[in-house]
This record gives structure tokens, sequence and C-alpha cells, in this order.
């Protein structure tokens, strides 16, 4: 839906995805460099786990039917411990000492805690009768060799590196990182570390639109700061392609003040405009476009504005072109609000501000009373953004609100 003219985000980020056609040539990694990767192709389980019966807790490996009737008294005749096991039977009316993760006896159905049994040398008295089957993981309880159970497509997070490592996995097939370049410009900026003029500020935009990009699982390539020259802006897009960039970054220079030049530039080295401008605060001015192969984000450049849109649209569109499955799912969580906030406008606004526990189930989300977009020093202590769509009416300290979490 168009606002003044301008598109919706939800429409915008619709539109900076429909552009992103997955890439999938798979590389090897090893399990401690698949974090955020994504998954190439379906994995399957080399081996069964657990390879036999286990013990769920430490005490007794017994058959349960010795237990039927108490009370009575068992004969204890060996131990199996995790990694080693009892290599006999278990006949009636005798039992083997044994613990978590340690392989069931034969003869045996049922594990008694030991909290359960009084025991005296080799005489065990059961204190509670037992299920048969109690506290028994059997084979294959967690999964059988062969077992698809992570898909193509899947986001490595620490539970499915764990568990692809758990499937005897050394190596994990995943797609390629997308190349993202990354363009700060503006006459005014300087790296970190630099002596500054009273009229010189530090480049920060790049190291928060390069830490989004590793997070989402893409590359960052840093491509330093273009003085406010056409020519200079345009040598460094050339640089971006050069460099084989998936998707190209500037910051700054998207508005209509005379030394905004990003988009004149972009244009004059080829890019087709998708869209100029969204319907929200902080972010208006962001450009979407292609260049050949190239996908163009054009950020606004102030800090505030540049972070949350690479937070909203960098990031979902860095996911889907290393194909993702989830890319498109967006990650607001429900909040109550704590404090009162106005009437809101036709640009859906977010919201620097706080979050604290309360008595209530939800978090509660307060907002700053400063939310100009050049404000770092808010941003640092932000712990979330408060989304208020397009003409949302005005809403008291109590009332639900929807956030989006500090990445
Ligand atoms: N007449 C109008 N003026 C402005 C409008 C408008 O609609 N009409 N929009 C305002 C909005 S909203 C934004 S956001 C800014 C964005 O403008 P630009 O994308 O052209 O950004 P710049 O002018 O280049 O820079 C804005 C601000 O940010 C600082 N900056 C730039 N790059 C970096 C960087 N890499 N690291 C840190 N800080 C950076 C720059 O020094 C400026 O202070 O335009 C409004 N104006
Ligand atoms: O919309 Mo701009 O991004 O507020 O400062």
């Amino acid at each position: 839906m168009k606002r003044e003219g301008l598109l919706s985000v939800a429409e915008a980020r619709e539109r900076i995805l429909a552009g992103a056609a997955p890439f999938h040539p798979a590389e090897s990694v090893g399990l401690t460099q698949a974090l955020h990767r994504i998954l190439a192709s379906d994995l399957s389980a080399n081996l069964t786990q657990p390879p036999c019966a286990v013990s769920a807790m430490d005490g007794y490996a017994v058959r349960s039917a010795d237990l039927a009737s108490l009370p009575a008294r068992l004969k204890l005749v060996g131990e199996s411990a995790a990694g080693h096991g009892f290599d006999g039977r278990v006949g009636p009316l005798e039992t083997v000492r044994i613990f978590t993760g340690a392989p069931v006896p034969d003869g045996a159905d049922a594990i008694l805690m030991q909290e359960y049994a009084s025991a005296e040398d080799a005489d065990v008295a059961p204190l509670r009768t037992v299920a048969r089957g109690q506290f028994v993981r059997a084979r294959g309880l967690d999964f059988t060799k062969g077992e698809v159970l992570l898909r193509a497509g899947t986001r490595l997070g620490p539970s499915q590196i764990a568990l692809a490592a758990a499937m005897n996995h050394p190596k994990i097939p995943v797609t390629r990182r997308p190349r993202v370049a990354i363009l700060a410009t503006g006459d005014e900026l300087e790296p970190p570390g630099t002596e500054l003029s009273s009229r010189q500020i530090i480049a920060c935009n790049s190291f928060a639109v390069a830490a989004i990009v590793a997070t989402a699982g893409g590359e960052p390539i840093d491509l330093g700061i273009a003085r406010d020259e056409a020519g200079a802006v345009e040598a460094g897009i050339r640089a971006a392609r050069d460099a084989g960039a998936d998707v190209l970054v500037t910051l700054g220079g998207a508005s209509v003040g005379d030394h905004d030049l990003v988009k004149k530039a972009l244009a004059s080295e080829g890019m087709a405009l998708d869209f100029w401008r969204v319907a929200m605060r902080p972010g208006k001015p962001l450009i979407h476009g292609r260049l050949g192969s190239m996908a163009i984000l054009g950020l606004p450049g102030n800090p505030v504005s540049a972070i949350i849109t690479s937070m909203l649209f960098l990031a979902p569109l860095v996911r889907a072109l290393a194909g993702d499955a989830k890319a498109r799912i967006g990650q607001c969580e429900p909040a109550v609000l704590g404090a009162f906030v106005r009437a809101n406008d036709s640009r859906e606004d977010y919201l620097r501000g706080s979050l604290a526990v309360s008595a209530d189930a939800l978090p509660v989300a307060t907002p700053f009373e400063a939310q100009d977009s050049s404000l770092m020093g808010l941003l640092g202590r932000a712990d979330c953004l408060i989304i208020r769509p397009p003409f949302a009416l005005e809403a008291a300290a109590g009332e639900h609100c929807q956030i989006l979490r500090a990445p």
C-alpha cells in the first residue's frame, strides 16, 4: 500500500526479497565454522543413536518382574558404566549397578533409581516397584542410521551443529556466503583512530552493517569511504562489481541534498531503480535496485537509520540469498508498553527503547524520550525497537505492542 507515494515497510521488504534468487553452490566447512551458515543439502545420520539400549539414570539394572511384590532381595553381580557395559546376563533376582548412559545388560528390562534402593555389599533391597522399560532409552530412540534430520535450507545454530556432530559428520555442506560490499560516502567521514577536525566525524555505520551481514550468514567486504563526488562514488560502485559482490550497500547520500549523489551515481553505472523511499521512521530515503546481478541497497546515512534498515531489509536479503528457508519469517515479538506513546502518522515508526522484566509474562518496552536518528549513544543502550504501525492510535503504558530485539 502506498502512503504519500511511499512504499510500506512490508511491501519494500517483499520487493527486496522478490529479487533474491538463492544460490546453492556448496562448500564443506568444519563444525566450528558452521555457525549461521545454511545447509546446502539434506543431512542424514551416519549412525543410530543411542547405539544400544542405555540407562537414563544412575541406579540398578533389574528385571521388573523381580520387583513386582516387595520386599525383595537382589544379588549384585556386576557393574555397567558408560562406554563399558556388563558382558554377562542378569538372571532372576540378580541386578547390575548401572550409570547414566551405560548399556543396559542382557536380561534386565528396567532401571531402579539408586534413591529407591537400599544396598549393602552384594545385597540390594528395592524400595519401589518399576515398570518394564522404565528409564531405559531404547536403541535408536533419538535417531536411526540413514534418517534425514536436517533439511537443506536450515540455518545452523548451536543445536543444529551439535546434531550434525552427533550424526557423525565432522564437516557440513553449506551454501556460499552472500558477498556484501559496503561503501560509505561523505566528505565528513574518517575511519576510527583518525585525529579529526571539528568538521569531521567517524564513519561508524560500516561496522554495524558488516556485523549485521556476518550475523545473517554473509561475507562483508568493506570498500571504505567515497568522497562526495560523482567520480568517487562511481569508482566505489565499480569496485563492488569487481569484488564479485552479490549485494552493494551504500551508506549516506540517499536523501535530497545537493551532495546526496548516490542515486545519480548508481544510475550512471547502470542501476535499474526498483524504488526510493519507504514510509518508515527512521530510514525513509532507502534506495533499492539492481545493477546486473548485484542487488543494491542504498541506506540513509544517519547511523540509527542505517542500522535499522539493515536489520529490516539487509539481514533477510542476505539470508534469502544464502537459501535460508525461513528468511521471510519476521522476528517481531509481543511486549507491553512501559510509557505512553503518541498517535502515529503515516510512517511506520521504530522507537528505540529499553526492556525490563515484569510480573506479566511479557517484557516491558519503554521508548526513550529522544528518538533522533543521529543518536548512537542512545542506540547503544537500546534493547529493542518498538514498532508503531502507520496511523496507530495513542497508547497508554500497559497496552500491548510489538518489538524487535536489538541484534
Ligand atoms: N530536505 C530534506 N532533508 C532530509 C530529508 C528529507 O526528506 N528532506 N530526509 C532526512 C532523513 S529522514 C535522513 S535519514 C537523512 C538521510 O540522508 P542521507 O542518506 O543523504 O545521509 P547523509 O546526508 O549522507 O548523512 C546523514 C547524516 O549521517 C551521517 N553519516 C553519513 N554516513 C555515515 C557513516 N558511514 N557513519 C556515521 N555517520 C554517517 C552524516 O554525517 C550526516 O550527519 O536526510 C535527512 N534530510
Ligand atoms: O528517516 Mo531518517 O532515516 O529519520 O533520519
